[in-house]
């Protein structure tokens, strides 16, 4: 097999931890695999230097600063290779074989840098190369950064243009977690997790994987995350399924709005679960949810809309915080996820704009970590359709 191994700053954080890299690293040579490591600067030294930098400098000059953290690491885990007995090479940006590279806008050049990348595969059967994560080189060859936890893309786009079988993340934990098990009890490896779902938790705290990582991730390239501790890096850990897409939908059939009103709302407990769970006990399903000052705002399938009307009605009834409900429909939903939606500032005013223009009425507008649902009416589904699908 062909492994890209990616070691995070905690699996590089100590002397002791670079040997166990060294070792998992060794063992896999040994089993006649081919391996390209990309070592992350060890533990916080990252931070650590973009604390120090309390002067004036340059953007060029931070660059060169904070690069110091990977390319002492890959020196590092190159020597614990060599002292193995295991051939090994670092590569870092101004390498002759440095394979990452950037346009004049910051952007990795990806013809470019797939024809590097190609380059250094050849020279697989011979050599470990122990790369450095996060670090670009410029058209200039100054060095540049991907950007606070780079490596992870270093890693599965090495990866996926090194046409290699599997991408191995290594970090502190055994994978992406039911939860976050520095913080929560009994937290378990959850086994499998999409693509979709893993970027939803990494854009919101659970950076096991960097997001901008799995934009690399496509069918043929396998990603799994183990904890340093595991010591196989072949086997174990979570495996990331399934491919990052870019998607724009059109919900088939209209949807009811039902406007749950009540000034008390914001300020009592279980109001949203007690709304929201008299629906669900009656088997309608909540297709979006959106909440104001005074109000929340439940989405059903229009056909339930006379169903899910009384059954929150007699919610008012029983609950003082909620004053009235009432319905709106038919309304139609497009949900658009993907691109650069959770990363490009000013991307829901481009998303909107057209429809100011087109005078269409945005009903509600909601956003998730990596997705946003337009509801319009049934009638302007089809030109807002088009408006979206014009800008992606
Ligand atoms: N649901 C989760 N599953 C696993 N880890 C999580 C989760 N939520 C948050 N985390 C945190 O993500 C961290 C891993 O990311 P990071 O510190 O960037 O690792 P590395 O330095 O190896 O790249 C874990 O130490 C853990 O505290
Ligand atoms: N060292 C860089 C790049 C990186 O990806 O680190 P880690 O793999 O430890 O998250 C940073 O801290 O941003």
């Amino acid at each position: 097999m062909r492994v890209v191994a990616k070691f995070g700053g905690t699996s590089l954080g100590s002397g002791d931890r670079i040997a166990r890299a060294a070792d998992s690293i060794e063992a896999a040579v040994a089993n006649g695999h081919e391996i390209a490591v990309v070592a992350s600067a060890m533990g916080s030294t990252t931070d650590d230097l973009i604390d120090d930098i309390t002067f004036e400098a340059s953007d060029a000059d931070r660059a060169e600063i904070v690069s110091m953290g990977e390319r002492t690491s890959v020196r590092m885990v190159k020597a614990a290779l060599t002292a193995r007995g295991v051939d090994a090479t670092f590569v870092e940006p101004g390498d002759p074989e440095w394979p990452v590279v950037t346009d004049e806008y910051g952007e990795v050049d990806v013809s470019a840098t797939r024809e590097r990348t190609e380059a250094l595969v050849s020279t697989l059967d011979e050599t470990v190369p122990v790369i450095t994560g996060f670090l670009a080189e410029g058209p200039d060859g100054a060095v540049s950064t991907l950007g606070r936890g780079g490596s992870d893309t270093t890693a599965v786009m090495l990866g996926s243009y090194m046409d290699a079988d599997e991408v191995v993340i290594v970090t502190d934990v055994e994978g992406v977690m039911t939860g976050d098990p520095h913080a929560v009890e009994g937290a378990r490896n959850v086994g499998e997790i999409s693509v979709d779902e893993l970027r939803n938790l990494s854009f919101r705290g659970a950076e096991v994987v960097a997001p901008s990582a799995l934009s690399y991730k496509d069918e043929a390239l396998d990603v799994r995350v183990v904890h340093y501790q595991h010591g196989d890096l072949l086997t174990g850990g979570t495996t990331i399924e399934g491919t990052f897409e870019n998607l724009i939908d059109l919900r088939e059939r209209p949807l009811a709005c039902l406007t749950v009103a009540g000034r008390s709302i914001r300020n009592e407990s279980g109001v949203f679960q007690s709304l929201a769970g008299a629906l669900g006990d009656a088997g309608i399903n909540i297709d979006v949810a959106a909440s104001g000052l005074d109000s929340i705002t439940l989405y059903v399938d229009a056909e339930e809309a006379g169903r899910a009307e009384n059954i929150l009605h007699q919610q008012v009834i029983e609950r003082p915080e909620v004053a009235s409900v009432t319905v709106d429909e038919p309304l139609a939903i497009i949900r658009l996820t993907g691109g650069e939606l959770p990363t490009q500032p000013g991307v829901i005013h481009e998303i909107v704009d057209p429809f100011a223009e087109e005078r269409i009425q945005i009903h509600d507008l909601v956003t998730s970590a990596t997705s946003v649902a337009i509801v319009v009416a049934w009638s302007d589904r089809e030109r807002s359709l088009e408006l979206v699908q014009d800008l992606f």
